[in-house]
């Protein structure tokens, strides 16, 4: 069964500092909803707050895992993990003096993720056939496409249905951006993933997402329905594509 997320005027920051304000969007099962937003307008903000990492002072948040509503807000991330929600965090994290194994099995450090440790790295070498023929290799010598495709495995080790992805592009090459936005594609058709995006890269993000939202000062500043009605908006329109 599909999985989905709703986030209802989520308010949250730092201290005294708010970063986001009212915040509200929607992931429907399957769908691959991307957050766009420049730097420092509150995309990491918000999805550190839907991994429990950070605790929102108003709203909520419902994540509907195999037909059950989970109020996320309150949670341990491991409890969030537990339930089927990964993060792929922006600048990846590797551990680059582990090996690509050790780096995966670091992904599955949750008990009820051990326990199912066997079939979850199988999962994700069939997944990544490229991971497993460089299982020995360390994760720093990698280049940055495998590095980001290592880093997608090791969310892939907690077998989740619910996928959020931190900037994927950031740091890659032009080639390797497109292919890790192909990646994530491919994951989501092949797990039947719902996924969440948060990215800057507007053409890139718009070739695989279903629709957007556009986060400005720690708002919603433009939500589109499809990518067509996201191109036509002024604001992506003179933000992200120079027009
Ligand atoms: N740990 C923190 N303590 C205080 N302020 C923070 C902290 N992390 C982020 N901020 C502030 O919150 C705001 C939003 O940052 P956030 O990282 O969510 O933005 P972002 O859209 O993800 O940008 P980036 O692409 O740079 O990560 C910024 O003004 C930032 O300075």
């Amino acid at each position: 069964m599909a999985s989905s997320i709703r986030i209802d005027n989520v308010s949250a920051g730092y201290g005294s500092v708010r970063v986001l304000h009212n915040v509200s969007l929607n992931v429907a099962p399957r769908e691959t909803v991307t957050l766009l937003g420049t730097n420092g307008n509150g995309k990491s903000t918000l999805i550190k707050t839907i991994m429990g990492v950070v605790r929102p002072t108003s709203g909520r948040i419902v994540a509907t895992i195999d037909g059950k509503d989970h109020d996320l807000i309150g949670k341990e991330t491991e409890e969030i993990i537990d339930l089927g929600v990964a993060l792929v965090p922006e600048g990846r994290r590797l551990f680059p003096r582990l090996t690509v194994e050790e780096n995966l099995l670091l992904g599955a450090y949750r008990p009820t993720a051990r326990a199912r440790l066997k079939d979850n790295m199988a999962y994700c070498y069939e997944a990544f056939p490229r991971l497993a023929e460089r299982r020995a290799q360390l994760a720093g010598t990698m280049s940055g496409g495998e590095q980001q495709m290592l880093a997608l495995g090791r969310a892939l080790m907690s077998a989740p249905s619910i996928l959020i992805v931190d900037e994927p592009s950031v740091g890659l090459a032009p080639l390797f951006v497109s292919r890790t936005i192909d990646m994530i594609a491919q994951l989501k058709e092949r797990y039947h993933l719902t996924v969440l995006m948060a990215e800057q890269n507007f053409i890139q993000a718009m070739r695989i997402a279903d629709k957007g939202y556009v986060i400005v000062h720690g708002e919603i500043a433009f939500r589109g329905e499809s990518p067509e009605e996201m191109q036509q908006s002024d604001l992506i329109r003179q933000h992200y594509l120079g027009m």
